[in-house]
């Protein structure tokens, strides 16, 4: 047990600043993706009987590995869904892992259970987004700080009190508010008391989930700042869990950039920024709005919807919204050519025209230059398939399944048999800015 004397710069950790802090290697969390009574029971009525046993998983978390070094900031960014919060909780071993370990300080966390993972706890820590609903409106701010440190049997009452007070003042409020209610407390404030709390079992590591997203602009910076402030005087280390690109700016000393369960780019924060080298990081940068009010909206916004987490798709998760998927070895197509296709692909995938003539369409997607060879026969077909004049229009149902099999020809002709659907890509580089290590899973690199 800890002693009240012990001062609150707490104890020395045995890892020096720099060192790997925390190692995950192929951590995965996959969920099934229903509970209760009748969970694993699918209902398929072109069968019979119609029912069948199975559970279909949701990859929330799939083969994730990076380091966390003593002291760094590494922020965690991606589209809402992608992952990021059960990647936190599955480290802190809120959720169990599928697979994958889970070392820090060498220990295995994903192995560990009951009161050697309950002692754990107390060098780990999260905070969580709405600092509103995470306090006990019941607790007194006091009680609220004091909690995990009674859970963890650290100091007596008095040092516990003492240690609150304490808290208080380093995260910027007045330690005379040691007896109020959160209610009385701004959105700012509340989450400050959060961070008291769980500075208050002197962690090393703190998984910061969305910390500052509830909070206006204005509120966010200062937080950030008490943060980093409380980072340097306590040598603690974040992973910091944001959507928003700027906040993940601000605080991050190294970046991972996480899509439909993957980690698709990690590198340190200027070299992410600058030298972008995953085709999704460069289009989340490309969709951050424009300070410029003369420009209006936002620019590069990304194409379709994120695929199923259920049902994501083979080698690249990305491909299925990839402006730079890779031709197929086996066509003879010039870069121009594959330029075409694709986004014919793309506008048969989504039906993003009307109906139009063969030479019209050869026009609009081709300038006229279709492909040759066995490519320029599947153009051809896919064509024939959803041309205004051909066999398949004039009614609305054959109409849909001229459109459906044109996709499902391109589809498998040409996405499915690039290299980003057959193999998923890892790839280390030399980063241009810094001196940090480069990671891209993009194919583009191979
Ligand atoms: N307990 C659960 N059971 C089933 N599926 C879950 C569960 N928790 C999360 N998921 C699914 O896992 C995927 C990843 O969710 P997660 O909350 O980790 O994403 P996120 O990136 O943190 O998103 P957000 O920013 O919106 O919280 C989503 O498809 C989500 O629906």
């Amino acid at each position: 047990m800890s002693t009240p004397d012990e001062p609150i710069g707490f104890g020395e950790s045995d890892i020096a600043h720099g060192e790997t802090l925390l190692e995950v290697d192929g951590l995965t969390k996959y969920f099934s993706s229903d509970s209760g009574l009748f969970a694993g029971i699918n209902l398929e009525t072109d069968q019979f009987p119609p029912v069948s046993f199975g559970v279909d998983q949701v990859e929330a978390v799939d083969d994730v590995s990076f380091e966390i070094k003593m002291g760094e900031t590494l922020g965690l960014v991606g589209e809402s869904g992608c992952g990021k919060s059960t990647l936190g909780r599955t480290l802190l071993r809120l959720l169990d892992p599928t697979d994958g370990t889970i070392s820090f300080k060498g220990d295995d966390l994903a192995e560990m259970s009951g009161e050697e993972l309950r002692q754990k706890r107390s060098e780990i820590q999260m905070i969580f987004q709405d600092p509103q609903s995470s306090l006990d409106p019941r607790m007194k701010v006091g009680q609220i700080i004091e909690e995990p440190m009674r859970a963890h049997d650290m100091f007596d009452d008095e040092g516990r009190e003492a240690r609150a007070k304490e808290l208080l003042e380093k995260v910027g409020l007045d330690p005379r508010h040691y007896n109020r209610h959160p209610h009385a407390f701004s959105g700012g404030q509340r989450q400050r008391i959060n961070l008291a709390r769980a500075l208050s079992v002197d962690p090393d590591f703190v998984v910061c989930d969305e910390p500052v997203s509830a909070l206006d602009v204005s509120i966010q910076a200062q937080v950030m700042n008490t943060m980093e402030e409380l980072q340097e005087e306590f040598g603690l280390t974040y992973l910091f869990i944001a959507h928003d690109l700027s906040v993940i700016r601000h605080i991050s000393d190294r970046v991972a950039v996480m899509y439909l369960g993957h980690i698709v780019e990690l590198a340190e924060k200027e070299e992410l920024f600058e030298n972008p080298q995953h085709p999704y990081t460069r289009a989340l940068l490309e969709s951050i709005p424009v300070p410029d009010p003369r420009e209006t909206g936002v620019r590069g916004v990304l194409e379709g919807e994120v695929p199923s987490p259920q049902n994501p798709p083979s080698g690249c998760r990305f491909r299925t919204r990839c402006p730079r998927l890779i031709k197929p070895e086996e066509y003879d197509l010039t870069d121009e050519q594959w330029k075409h296709t694709r986004a014919f692909m793309r506008a048969v995938k989504r039906r993003t025209f009307e109906p139009m003539t063969a030479p019209e369409i050869r026009r609009e997607f081709f300038g006229g230059d279709t492909p040759r060879g066995e490519a320029g026969e599947i153009v051809e077909e896919a064509i024939d398939l959803i041309e205004g004049d051909g066999e398949y229009q004039g009614d609305e149902d054959d109409e849909r399944e001229g459109w459906k099999r044109a996709t499902d020809l391109l589809l498998e002709s040409f996405a499915e048999r690039s290299i980003c659907a057959q193999e998923q890509p890892a790839y280390e580089l030399e980063s241009e800015l810094g001196t940090g290590t480069h990671f891209a899973a993009c194919h583009l690199h191979r």
